[in-house]
């Protein structure tokens, strides 16, 4: 006890009370609770007063006589404080004190920002001024609707400016309190009786008048609609307020006090709890508009239904032929004892178009051996298409591909039914078929981010393409994706024509919006490599690191429009027969393709190349290296097969669809899902026939090449923006291609040129490797000096 006591003492002398103005926590429960029930008491003799005040009049002067009762319901205190701050004061509206008093109450209890209560008790007051003086127009009926108070400021203010003066003043007052306080404007209002017209029209536009629309189409009455995340989506979003966000908490801190301290005060320092910005605009639009919705211009548009689709496996189920794969096992295992290799175990998995045969060799038996076999086997099995995986990556088992006598159709439908495909969170989902294990196989574009694609005529490149377009209609809204078609064959992709106005994006001066001609493909290359540069503008401007957050911040309304900021569609090229535009435009279209297969994946520009012949001088290096993603239909030759994937195994496929897959790593063996082009017509159609946008996506415009690249440029072939591009670098003194970018919002090809011809007129200097090259004028009218002196 003694040495507790001691303890104490010390204690005592380190810290001495401070004292301070700030309350603690018990203080704010204590006056909180207090001004809680002062509020209450308040508001519940005003009620009883308006009741009573008549019979107590005569109590009023008599509050020390305990003989004398009142009828209030607080007795002779709340007679008499309805008498002063009703009768004598403000009237009806002393109720805003009981609340105001009710409210500091809860702010103290509850440990609330005071902030807010500073602005409750001005406007509070105002209001209460304002009602009382209101009432006071009636003070001759009844007296208790504005108080001695009301009543005195109405006829001081009506003894100068009149009544109708004192009415302009009452409406004034009302004014400034709806702007500054409820910060309503007419602008406001007339968007909130729009959106209240908008919702009760589609309250009535129900499923019929939709019917309607589209009863032509055919398809409407039985279609099972797809769950579409879209729609989801608008329902479940909650619009984000400030008002409903909890205000932060102060931590509680637990201090662990010995007992003997009790007496002891703890200062503990209160931390200034951060204020949130109510006038912050982003939040504040939220709140008035809710998110932005980049499918509301279309949005009645409806997905593709599930309908139009076939299904080519009905009434098949996936059938194991007993007998197949009994004699398949037996001459595995046969043909592997001719070569004194013995198996512990073996497994079949029955995939759509080959079965995989698992096998455990005996231990000692090497791998290699196996492999070597591979031709001997299939020599044993006498069929083609044998492919030997020794090791199965991640198991312990050697596995051989058989393909089966009686291949399966993967519909398309299926593929798109599967709940993989249709829960699939991704940014551009595509399913591309099924796995020999027959899971759907679902991958994101966005991910990949570039997909090359080849295969030898005839083997399923083209349904492939269609699978994947497909995968992306049924999917993503027509504001969130735009496809850029090449077709060099100009007849694999018409049928995407007729959805030109809603998917499609093309040059502002191009008629047809799949391009056929490899001239215009050089063109639209460029032009996306524009776009590539601008769009990596706007997110450097919204300090966003790609394409979903940037357009995250613009449904947040963080991003100005007026800036430039838009909704930003993610775009697809596709660029059917690659080989063919290499062949005929070579380096011209290799360099855009490289700069985008390079950069465009941040931006959303997703590549998807296809071509029959995969030698090294169409698939180049360069190009590679950028398609970490690649599929490969059957090829012809085992150096073919080393071309797109980088190892054999493509020359061993079953062509119809069957594909190897690689993201980089490991292959993955499919069954390319089918979609014949009757269906794809019927898709098409279908969304053809909705309401689209005016036009399809316009790309940037490009300005080709016509003007020459030597130096000896002459002065009448310079580009428009020449002059403006010179007084660019004139005032940066720095003369780089990359700020011309920027500045004129320029594609690479374009800024280059100007840079040359900047170099021809004298404005800079040589090209000096990785630095800027020089700025040889000074300033503006050295360069206007320079320029008229041509
Ligand atoms: N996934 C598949 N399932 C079943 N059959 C398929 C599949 N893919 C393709 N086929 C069959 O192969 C035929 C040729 O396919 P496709 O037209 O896609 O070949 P391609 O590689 O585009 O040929 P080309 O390069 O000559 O245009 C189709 O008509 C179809 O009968």
């Amino acid at each position: 006890m003694a040495r507790k006591k001691t303890k104490t003492k010390t204690k005592a002398t380190k810290q001495p009370v401070k004292f301070s103005f700030k309350l603690s926590k018990q203080q704010k429960i204590v006056l909180g609770s207090f001004l809680f029930l002062l509020g209450l008491a308040l508001l519940f003799s005003f009620i009883s007063y308006f009741f009573t005040w008549q019979v107590d009049q005569s109590t009023l002067d008599s509050f020390s006589d305990r003989s004398m009762e009142s009828q209030n319901w607080l007795n002779k205190f709340g007679a008499g404080i309805g008498d002063f701050f009703i009768y004598q004061g403000f009237g009806l509206a002393a109720f805003a004190l009981a609340v105001l008093v009710t409210l500091t109450g809860f702010y103290y209890f509850f440990d609330k920002p005071k902030k807010s209560l500073q602005s409750f008790w001005f406007w509070g007051i105002i209001v209460m001024l304002w009602f009382s003086v209101f009432f006071g127009f009636f003070a001759d009926k009844n007296p208790l609707l504005g108080g001695m108070v009301g009543f005195e400021l109405n006829d001081f203010l009506q003894d100068f400016i009149g009544m109708i003066g004192t009415i302009l003043v009452l409406v004034f007052v009302a004014i400034v309190y709806f702007a500054v306080r409820l910060k309503l404007t007419p602008e406001l209002i007339g968007q909130y009786l729009k959106s209240k017209k908008q919702a009760i029209s589609s309250e009535f536009n129900t499923d019929d008048s939709d019917e309607r629309e589209f009863v032509d189409t055919a398809f409407d009455k039985d279609h099972i609609e797809l769950p579409v995340e879209e729609d989801l989506e608008d329902i479940e979003e909650p619009v984000l307020t400030t008002k409903s966000q909890p205000e932060p908490k102060p931590a509680p801190l637990e201090v662990n006090k010995p007992e003997e301290e009790e007496n002891f005060e703890i200062e503990i320092e209160e931390t200034v709890e951060e204020e949130e910005l109510v006038e912050n605009l982003s939040t504040k639009l939220v709140q008035d508009f809710g998110e932005f919705d980049p499918t509301l211009e279309l949005s009645n548009y409806k997905f593709p239904s599930i309908e139009l689709l076939k299904d080519y496996t009905k009434g098949q189920s996936i059938t194991i032929d007993q007998e197949e794969l009994e004699e398949n096992k037996n001459r595995i295992v046969d043909t592997l004892k001719n070569y004194k290799i013995d198996i512990a175990h073996i497994k079949a998995t029955v995939g759509p178009t080959v079965t995989l045969y698992e096998i455990v060799p005996e231990a000692g038996v090497r791998i290699s051996k196996i492999k070597n076999l591979e031709d001997d086997i299939a020599l044993s099995l006498s069929a083609l298409g044998i492919r030997i995986i020794a090791p199965i990556p991640g198991k312990g088992t050697i596995g051989i591909e058989v393909p089966n006598k009686n291949a399966r159709i993967v519909s398309m439908r299926s593929a798109i039914a599967s709940p993989r495909f249709q829960n699939a969170e991704m940014e551009l989902p595509l399913t591309l078929g099924k796995t020999i294990s027959n899971e759907t196989f679902v991958v994101d574009l966005a991910k990949m981010p570039h997909l090359l694609m080849a295969g030898a005529t005839g083997q399923g490149k083209s349904v492939g393409l269609n699978a994947i377009l497909t995968s992306l209609l049924y999917k993503k809204h027509p504001a969130e994706v735009k496809f850029v078609l090449v077709d060099p064959k100009k007849v694999e992709l018409t049928l995407f024509n007729k959805i030109e106005r809603h998917y499609l994006a093309k040059l502002p001066d191009s008629e047809e919006a799949i391009i056929t001609d490899n001239a215009k493909v050089i063109n639209t290359l460029n032009s996306l490599c524009i776009e590539m540069d601008q769009r990596y503008d706007l997110l450097k401007n919204a300090m966003a690191r790609n394409i979903k957050e940037y357009n995250a911040k613009f449904k947040k309304r963080k991003l100005n429009p007026n800036d430039g900021h838009k909704f930003l569609p993610y775009i697809v090229l596709v660029i059917d027969e690659f080989a063919d535009l290499i062949m005929t435009a070579g380096k011209e279209v290799e360099t855009p393709i490289a700069r985008l297969a390079q950069l465009a994946r941040a931006i959303g520009i997703h590549l998807i190349v296809a071509t029959q012949r995969p030698s090294v001088n169409v698939i180049t290096g360069i190009i590679k290296a950028n398609f970490p993603a690649r599929i490969a239909f059957r090829v012809t030759s085992k150096i073919d097969s080393r071309t797109i994937l980088d190892s054999q195994g493509a020359d061993q496929l079953i062509g119809r669809g069957d594909m190897l897959f690689t993201q980089g790593n490991s292959l993955v063996r499919i069954q390319c899902a089918f979609v014949d082009t009757p269906e794809v017509e019927k898709i098409t159609d279908f969304i053809g026939s909705q309401k689209a946008y005016p036009d399809a996506h316009k790309l940037p415009e490009y300005v080709g090449e016509e003007g020459g690249t030597g130096l000896d440029i002459d002065a009448s072939d310079r580009d428009v923006l020449f002059m403006d591009a010179a007084e660019v670098i004139v005032t940066a003194q720095q003369g780089s291609a990359s700020l011309l970018q920027r500045k004129l919002k320029l594609g690479y090809n374009r800024a280059g040129r100007i840079i040359d011809q900047l170099e021809a007129a004298g404005v800079v200097g040589p090209f000096e490797g990785s630095k800027a090259r020089q700025v040889l004028v000074n300033d503006m009218n050295g360069l206007h000096q320079l320029l008229n002196n041509e």
